[in-house]
């Protein structure tokens, strides 16, 4: 569905991606995580053909996306990190909008706005920020595109509405379709991805399923790190430690996101080492 090759991007001398290779396919929710300034936003548009490449193959969905294909461009929609949307009511944003998308259901966007409490007579005028955003992460979902680009899609939102986030997402993704969720606030995505993709150094340093890193790793509690075999990473917790070790014993354990960004942050070559280990 995305098939990338050797890409390259730079704005003006400074360079965000390097010869960046990677192939994602449909039915899955893929995080997209890296430190700020990593380039997740950079690539994210050239998926979507907002921004150009400066070599390198990109594909998605069999176009070319900087053709900006109109048929290509209704079955991709990217929901931005940062909007400015017009002082219109919410009928009359779909009205003009939702017409660009052939699959958009005004039955599920009004579901979506109801688990996010928004009336659908409400005014974008005077809604705040997070009102906004829950307004357009409603539409991005209603569109229906076979790819989905979320960029930072929980800025904005508080606690609440974070978990009302991971709970609708969790439930609208359809086997044809595809979702990149990028973010540096990785806890906002614990339970709701099947992959996890790491931009770091102008790469993607690390692409992996979720089910590859919990057969790998294993995310523990323990009162002595001691009595940890094979310690990977390890934090102060309210009782002893959390600690990220590999999986020897083929315990199942739950992917903690946040320990496993800081552990790769914190023992990077023996993250990757251990993964590119056949
Ligand atoms: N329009 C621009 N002109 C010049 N440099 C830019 C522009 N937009 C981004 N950059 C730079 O490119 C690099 C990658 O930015 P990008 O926004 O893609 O990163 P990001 O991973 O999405 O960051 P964040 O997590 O902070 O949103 C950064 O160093 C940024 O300063």
């Amino acid at each position: 569905m995305i098939e990338i090759e050797n890409l390259c991007f730079s704005y003006g001398k400074h360079k965000v991606l390097t010869n960046l290779n990677l192939s994602l396919s449909q039915g899955k929710i893929f995080g997209l995580l890296g430190k700020n300034g990593a380039g997740k936003s950079s690539l994210l548009y050239q998926i979507c053909g907002l921004l150009f490449p400066k070599q390198g193959k990109l594909n998605v969905n069999g176009y070319k996306p900087f053709e900006r294909n109109p048929i290509f461009l209704q079955e991709i929609y990217l929901l931005p990190e940062e909007f400015d949307l017009p002082n219109v009511a919410i009928k009359s944003f779909l009205k003009t909008n939702a017409p660009f998308y052939p699959n958009f259901s005004e039955e599920l966007f009004n579901n979506y706005l109801a688990e996010f409490n928004i009336p659908i007579n409400n005014s974008l005028q005077g809604m705040s920020f997070g009102q906004k955003k829950k307004v357009m992460i409603s539409f991005a979902l209603a569109t229906q595109t076979k790819v989905l680009l979320m960029d930072e899609p929980t800025n904005g939102l508080d606690i609440p509405s974070k978990k009302q986030f991971r709970k609708i997402i969790a439930g609208a993704l359809q086997p044809h379709q595809l979702m990149i969720i990028s973010t540096h606030q990785v806890k906002d995505l614990d339970s709701l991805i099947d992959h996890i993709l790491v931009l770091e150094d102008e790469h993607i340093i690390f692409d992996q399923s979720v089910e590859s890193i919990t057969q790998k790793l294993a995310f523990k509690q323990a009162m002595q790190l001691n009595e940890v075999e094979n310690l990977i990473y390890s934090e102060g917790a309210l009782r002893g430690h959390a600690v990220v070790a590999k999986n020897i014993h083929n315990e199942h354990t739950r992917l903690d996101m946040e320990m496993f960004f800081n552990a790769l942050a914190s023992e990077k070559q023996q993250m990757v080492s251990l993964f590119n280990d056949k």
